[in-house]
């Protein structure tokens, strides 16, 4: 529990500068109070000036937060400084607030730094939903992400596919143990990468490594940058502004990459009388300096874009894998459950497809509970863009609402056993309920558009691992604990383990 709410060294310099400066905000801010509706949510005891912003600093954020919420209810009011926010752990609460205020919780309101591409006003993570969030879902979406556009770039992700389980039975040949995470993160980036510029990242000239750099550093600035967002307010009173530096340096790295890229593709358009691929840099395009568009495009909405999908693509299913595969090697009924339904529909002689995947429902389920129990991004943060009503509470305009998605799908009223791992579950017929339990996509308009993509990367990458290979790890079972710090739900210990051949190799491709 104390590993909870013990602070790094960068913490803990900003808690002590703040608790400097906690006198002055008293006068600015406690005085100018904004006056609320008396009927808000309860509220757990808070600190003096500060309110609950000692909850928000936990490495463990959801944990801690969960904590909070099983002792003191599942909507909560809390404040950092004068910033309201509203916490919600419950199911039905979930569900009457994307039910009914949906469109009022369309917004995450970050502050988008001006000119950066890294949670810049152009990326979807950001930007508010109106006219241009519309057009670039829409595009994205029906061109790239929806079932139907991901059947046409099937072979791409077989190709990315063959690569993986080729590198995987390289380690098997030299008896290597793997590093489950870098090889899933390598796959995911390269699927990804096509969908993006039609084409991975070459690993020869170093381009491939210095995307995943910026991705793995993208995770890790993620949880500064929601920190300063909800510390922007007091701080900018003072001059303050947090991690500029660190903002500004990822967005002129990302920068540098993104314009190769859309040089590269720009000659080519040139060369080939403005011949479109199907990947998302192409689509863009087309629309970028088109004065008839339907939307007048910049070259900074390419690059926000690119960023964007590929931190909330990478380490989302990159972590899935992971935390599945290493559910899957401490639960050896699953593991044998799982092979009998793809040795019986697939085989051992040819390697597992795509289009397998709709055929292997307990696959399925096993992925689903992989994503209830480790969901990869266990808090949402969304703003109430007005006041409302929530469970006969009043919330107020501009309150931020945060949402444990983690706690949700670990309710012990809406999951029987929720801390063990039951693929089962999913394969149960699904009663229509008035709830929302599961939820590792999100929910609403901004809920994730690779939701499908996601789906059939991290089953295809389960797939081969546990069609192909025996699993060997160092002791009885693998280290579940979860790395503080951290947005996405990260393993402490990365799942490393021997592959050893279990079908006869190479699998027909
Ligand atoms: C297992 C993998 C994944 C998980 C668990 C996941 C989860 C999520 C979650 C929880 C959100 C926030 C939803 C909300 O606020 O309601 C989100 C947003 C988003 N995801 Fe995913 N995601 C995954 C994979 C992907 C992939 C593969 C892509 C595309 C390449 C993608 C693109 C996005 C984008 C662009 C957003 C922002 C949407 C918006 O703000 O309108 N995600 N994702």
């Amino acid at each position: 529990m104390a590993a909870m709410f013990t602070l790094d060294f960068q913490t803990c310099s900003i808690f002590i500068v703040l608790c400097l400066f906690s006198t002055i905000f008293y006068y600015l801010f406690l005085v100018r109070k904004t006056k609320v509706g008396c009927n808000l949510p309860p509220s757990p005891p808070s600190l003096p000036i500060i309110g609950h912003l000692h909850h928000i600093l936990s490495l463990l954020i959801h944990k801690s937060l969960q904590k909070l919420s099983s002792k003191y209810g599942p909507i909560l009011y809390l404040r950092v400084f004068n910033v309201p926010m509203v916490l919600v752990t419950s199911a039905s609460i979930a569900y009457e607030i994307f039910r009914a205020q949906d469109l009022n919780v369309s917004v995450r309101a970050l502050p988008t730094n001006e000119g950066s591409i890294f949670f810049g006003p152009s990326g979807f993570l950001t930007a508010p939903y109106g006219d241009y969030l519309k057009f670039a879902k829409k595009i994205l979406v029906t061109k790239l992400l929806r079932p139907q556009a991901l059947q046409r770039s099937r072979c791409d992700r077989e190709d990315e596919i063959n690569r993986f389980y080729s590198s995987l039975l390289d380690k098997t040949m030299k008896k290597e143990s793997v590093d489950v995470g870098e090889e899933a993160m390598k796959l995911i980036n390269n699927i990804i990468c096509k969908i993006l510029i039609g084409r991975s990242c070459s690993e020869e000239n170093g381009e491939a490594e210095t995307v995943r750099g910026l991705v793995t550093e993208s995770d890790l600035l993620s949880k500064k940058f929601i920190l300063s967002a909800i510390l922007r307010k007091p701080l900018n009173m003072i001059g303050i502004s947090l991690f500029k530096k660190e903002l500004t340096s990822i967005s002129r790295r990302y920068d540098e990459v993104l314009e190769t890229f859309i040089v590269e593709h720009e000659e080519k358009r040139r060369e080939n009388h403005h011949h479109q691929g199907d990947n998302m840099v192409d689509v863009l395009l087309e629309f970028y300096g088109d004065e008839n568009a339907e939307f007048n495009i910049t070259r900074n909405h390419i690059k926000g874009l690119f960023v964007d999908l590929l931190i909330a693509g990478t380490d989302t299913s990159t972590h899935a894998i992971q935390w599945t595969m290493a559910e899957i090697i401490n639960n050896p009924n699953v593991l044998e459950k799982l092979r009998e339904e793809i040795d019986f529909v697939v085989g051992k002689v040819r390697l597992i497809q795509e289009t397998d995947l709709p055929n292997l429902p307990y696959l399925q389920a096993v992925v689903k509970e992989g994503l209830r129990m480790h969901t990869p991004a266990p808090i949402l943060f969304r703003t109430f863009q007005e006041k409302c009503e929530i469970n006969g509470f009043h919330i107020p305009e501009k309150t931020t609402l945060i949402l444990n998605s983690y706690a949700i799908m670990r309710d012990p009223n809406f999951w029987e056993d929720p801390e063990e791992f039951k693929p089962e579950r999913f394969q149960e017929e699904e009663t229509r309920e008035e709830v929302l339990r599961y939820l590792p996509f999100g929910s609403g308009r901004k809920g994730c558009p690779g939701t499908s993509l996601a789906y059939v990367s991290v089953e295809h990458a389960i797939g081969v691992m546990v069609q192909c290979f025996g699993w060997k790890i160092k002791g009885d079972k693998v280290n579940m604990d979860e790395a503080p710090g951290s947005v996405t739900l990260t393993m402490a210990h990365p799942l490393k383990c021997t592959p050893v051949p279990r079908t006869q190799i190479p699998l027909r491709l």
